[in-house]
């Protein structure tokens, strides 16, 4: 049964990937232990790499890299956040996903790999533990930025229940510390979904910050409850140690008023150093 192969260094990750036929499909894992959605993410492609049974030659291989420990492989691959998937064949980037999106991760491997196999797939859980939302998957709260539908949405299915203001706040208040640095936007890093979120995230690559992200459109009781919680009407919203620092224009004036602001959170201060909970973020980025 093929899985997901942790590599420990660049070196391992090198003969890993050059080991391989160049019509085999990589799906290379970045990740980090201390990311949340990446616990969903790494059973999601457990599941999904069993479903692809080892061949000789190899199909397909699933390599799990820990972004915060290979920083120049994940550089190499302009990892701006995790869970962040590449699928590659040879040195051809086919695709890229970046954040918990289940769905999207799985429908790429299979159009580039074609479908699982029955016979594994008939062994498998059906569909919809692939796909459904991270809070139903992993109950404890966690910033899982595509996955993190809003049940109102979902065609034909009853609304889940309205959280209590308790539980909404237990949960807000998990997510705002989720990393020293936490971005609640619009969309994603990669595809920010409002020009605010977009020039936030351009000053986060721009000071090479580390930063952890939530995509509030995936999730109204976030999206509405933050505001509330953080009595702060509007996102971008950029929490910095658990404590609000503001949205777009605060941060630009922070940055403005003192070019060291990000210091503490900057991969360019960092890189080597034992980073228990931040999120990767290549200052590279385009
Ligand atoms: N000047 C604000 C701009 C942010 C803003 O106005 N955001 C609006 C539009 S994207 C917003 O979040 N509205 C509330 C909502 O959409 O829920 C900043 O500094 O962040």
């Amino acid at each position: 049964m093929s899985k997901v192969a942790p590599v420990a260094s660049e070196e391992e990750f090198n003969t890993a990937t050059s080991s391989l036929p160049p019509t085999a499909l990589q799906i290379l894992y970045f990740h980090a232990p201390w990311a949340a959605p990446c616990a969903h993410m790494s059973t999601v492609l457990e599941t999904l790499a069993s479903q692809y049974p080892a061949t000789t030659p190899p199909a397909t291989a699933f390599i799990s890299i820990n972004a915060e420990e290979l920083p120049d492989v994940s550089e190499a691959f302009d990892v701006t956040a995790v869970p962040f998937i590449v699928l590659r064949r040879g040195k051809d980037t086919l695709d890229t996903i970046s954040g918990g999106d289940a769905a999207r991760v799985r429908t790429a491997v299979e159009k580039h790999a074609g479908a699982a196999p029955s016979a594994a797939a008939a062994k498998l859980p059906p569909a919809q533990t692939v796909t459904r939302p991270a809070e139903q998957a992993a109950p404890a709260p966690a910033p899982a930025p595509a996955l993190a539908a809003t049940p109102s949405t979902t065609n034909g299915t009853p609304a889940a229940p309205a959280p209590s203001k308790e539980e909404l706040h237990k949960r807000l208040e998990e997510l705002t510390n989720a990393a020293p640095c936490m971005l609640f936007m619009k969309g994603t890093p990669s595809a920010p979904q409002c020009g605010f979120s977009r020039q936030l995230v351009a000053i986060l690559r721009e000071h090479g910050v580390r930063y952890g992200f939530f995509n509030i459109l995936a999730d109204d009781d976030v999206r509405q409850g933050l505001k509330e919680y953080a009595d702060w009407p509007t996102f971008p919203q950029l929490w910095l140690g658990g404590e609000l620092c503001g949205g777009l224009d605060i941060v630009r004036e922070e940055v403005e008023n003192d070019p060291g602001f990000f210091a503490e959170f900057s991969v360019k201060q960092k890189l080597g150093a034992p980073v228990a909970a931040v999120q990767q973020a290549a200052p590279t980025v385009a």
